[in-house]
């Protein structure tokens, strides 16, 4: 087998640890911090052991956190010159669980296939919770606002560990909650994980296949992970004899609130059946930005910019009234960095969570009427269909923007733009009908025509065009409803009826659909926790103010309480996570205080976690 030239370009650029990593053919726990190339060396080690490692009728398994870093991981393999579309099964967790193990060995196991609307939706999953907590007596609070600690106690449920953290009472609700769905026939995202470990376990041919179709996994964001899934990877290498390359950052971990822990890839790392790697050079920063992120985490980890990078900029910068005064200094430099030549994709403003703050910088944005793409969490529906509606909206627009672009922009344009393929979108659709168990197009050739119709036809849809008309096109040529009502998943049996309805009352342009893909061209504004695993020329952090980042009040079982420790070290680590998103410029808005969303003036003062860098910080 043979080495593409790009790869073995691509390993001769990097570090000779990363290589090391790429290279070394047993499991390989990779712990680095921001920026240190931790996904770079994944998409290599992937592409090398496909290009040489694993026969042709094989592949390799990866799982991230997210599935916009699923897509994009994918779209780096290939990329990298490897011809593997289908070698490659690049997903979240729980699709993995779904689409490799449960759907895939359903019969072998002697269990249905599922089918339609059996995987419940949010709004199924908290009344089924609201049920359970009805039976046991939980009336102080609400099924909704308690499913993540529902999640947590099925965790602990399903791994044995110690419940004395948790309400009994809520225990007991998440017994019955698992007994329902069982007696229901219905599955959930968490029940995913728990039952593909319990089918792996249970099953030795299925373990067998599983080694013989993916010999080697790889897994993304590995401290984001909870006890369930660390059992999945533990079982799938100690009793499937699977090669587990897993990568991760304890600093990064953000997610103990759904019951992550950083100590399952510390644990990893510790096994003698591990190669133990380290990266230290961070390529993506200045070292003023780096020093000043691990200032602020308060950990010193000694990491250094790469030889001869710019030191970068922090600017701290202080306005003296409420949020309306950091959503104008967050504009203006935004529009400074555009004057500086900085592309507007290349530039994000970022909050801790949704409040008094996004709603100052939202309507600056707006009345500026600065290009910009708000990442909004559950503004389109959820569901397999909606996702694979968004990328193709994102691959119509980015089409348009860049065929309307000058003729010297348009290689720049091209080189930056990461909306997806037509074929890796026909891949999605044909994915989509098998799980709905409807029959394959009746050709690739067909199908991708069929794309091309709704996306790049002659002239090409304008961004502004009525994503309405549009969408009602894309569903009766892609013959989408009946994907929607034979698909398993619950999201998606109403969420083109939905999305339809948003987009009339809503007048939404294409453009609008295409949010949540990347679209060139747009100022970013999104969460710290969405930014994470992304990069930017520019970073703006408004709002850092006590009360908002950390965040004083925690809401709980319908009251507010205090942080705790563990909650507050988590709190620090997200903003570490926002820190270390730039590359040249870095910068800081502190002020007084804010008014609330209910009007009361909170004046707590610029936030500790900045107070506390700046002391950290060696004089200048
Ligand atoms: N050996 C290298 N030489 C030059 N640039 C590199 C090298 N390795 C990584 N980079 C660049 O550094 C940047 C950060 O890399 P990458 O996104 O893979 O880091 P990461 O460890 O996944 O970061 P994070 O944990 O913050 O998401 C990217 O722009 C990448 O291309």
């Amino acid at each position: 087998m043979q080495i593409s030239d790009t790869l073995l370009r691509e390993l001769e650029h990097l570090h000779p640890k990363q290589r090391a990593a790429v290279l070394y053919l047993g499991n390989v726990a990779l712990r680095a911090g921001p920026g240190s190339g931790k996904t770079r060396t994944l998409v290599a080690r992937i592409a090398y052991l496909l290009q040489t490692q694993i026969s042709a009728f094989r592949g390799v398994a990866c799982i991230t956190y997210a599935k916009a870093a699923a897509d994009e991981i994918r779209r780096r393999v290939l990329h990298s010159g490897v011809r593997a579309e289908g070698r490659i099964a690049c997903s979240t967790v729980h699709s993995f669980c779904l689409n490799e193990i449960l759907r895939a060995f359903a019969p072998l196991t002697g269990q249905p296939a599922l089918q339609a609307g059996q995987v419940l939706n949010k709004t199924a999953v908290e009344s089924l919770l609201q049920r359970c907590f009805d039976q046991v007596g939980i009336a102080e609070t609400l099924a909704q606002y308690r499913t993540n600690e529902n999640t947590r106690i099925r965790r602990a449920l399903a791994c044995n560990e110690p419940l004395d953290a948790f309400d009994p009472r809520e225990v007991q609700a998440a017994r019955l909650y698992e007994e329902q769905l069982t007696v229901r026939e219905e599955i959930d995202f968490e029940a995913m994980v728990m039952r593909a470990v319990r089918i792996v376990r249970e099953n030795e041919s299925v373990r067998d296949l599983l080694h013989a179709r993916f010999p080697h996994l790889i897994v993304d964001e590995y401290q984001d992970l909870g006890g369930v899934l660390h059992e999945l990877v533990t079982t799938l290498h100690d009793l499937a004899g699977i090669t587990v390359f897993a990568v991760g950052d304890t600093d990064q971990s953000v997610y103990g609130f759904t019951g992550a822990d950083a100590r399952y890839l510390t644990a990893l790392a510790a096994r003698d059946d591990f190669y133990d790697l380290e990266l230290d050079v961070n390529y993506r920063s200045g070292q003023d930005i780096i020093t000043a992120a691990e200032a602020a985490l308060g950990t010193p980890r000694g990491r250094r910019a790469r030889d001869g990078a710019p030191p970068g900029t922090v600017h701290l910068e202080q306005v003296h009234r409420g949020l309306e005064d950091h959503a104008r200094l967050a504009c203006d430099l935004t529009q400074e960095a555009q004057r500086r030549q900085i592309s507007p994709e290349q530039i994000a403003i970022l909050y801790p969570q949704r409040g008094p703050l996004l709603d100052a910088l939202h309507s600056e944005l707006t009345r500026r009427q600065l290009d910009f793409l708000h990442e909004r969490d559950d503004k389109l529906p959820d569901g397999t269909i909606s996702h694979f509606i968004q990328r193709c909206a994102s691959r119509a627009v980015t089409n348009y923007q860049i065929h309307s672009a000058p003729d010297t922009e348009r290689s720049d344009m091209l080189h930056r733009a990461e909306a997806p393929s037509l074929a890796a979108l026909a891949r999605d659709l044909t994915t989509l009908r098998t799980e709905a168990h409807l029959p394959p197009p009746a050709s690739r050739l067909f199908l991708l025509r069929a794309l091309q119709t709704c996306l790049d036809p002659q002239p090409l849809y304008p961004a502004s065009a009525s994503a309405y008309d549009w969408l009602q096109q894309l569903r009766a040529i892609l013959a989408l409803d009946a994907v929607a009502t034979s698909h398993p998943d619950q999201d998606n049996v109403t969420s083109l009826d939905d999305l339809a309805r948003l987009c009339r009352s809503k007048n939404l342009m294409l453009q609008d659909l295409a949010q949540g893909e990347q679209v060139i061209g747009k100022v970013l504004l999104t969460t710290y926790h969405a930014a994470k695993g992304r990069e930017f020329d520019t970073v703006i952090l408004p709002g850092l103010l006590n009360g908002i980042i950390p965040r004083n009040s925690i809401p709980d079982r319908g009251k507010w309480r205090s942080p705790t420790a563990k909650e507050l070290a988590e709190q620090r680590r997200t903003f570490y996570v926002a820190l270390t998103r730039a590359e040249t410029a870095l910068h800081l808005i502190v002020g007084p205080g804010y008014h609330t969303r209910s009007g009361y003036w909170q004046s707590k003062g610029p936030s500790d976690f900045v107070i506390e860098m700046v002391q950290r910080l060696p004089p200048t």
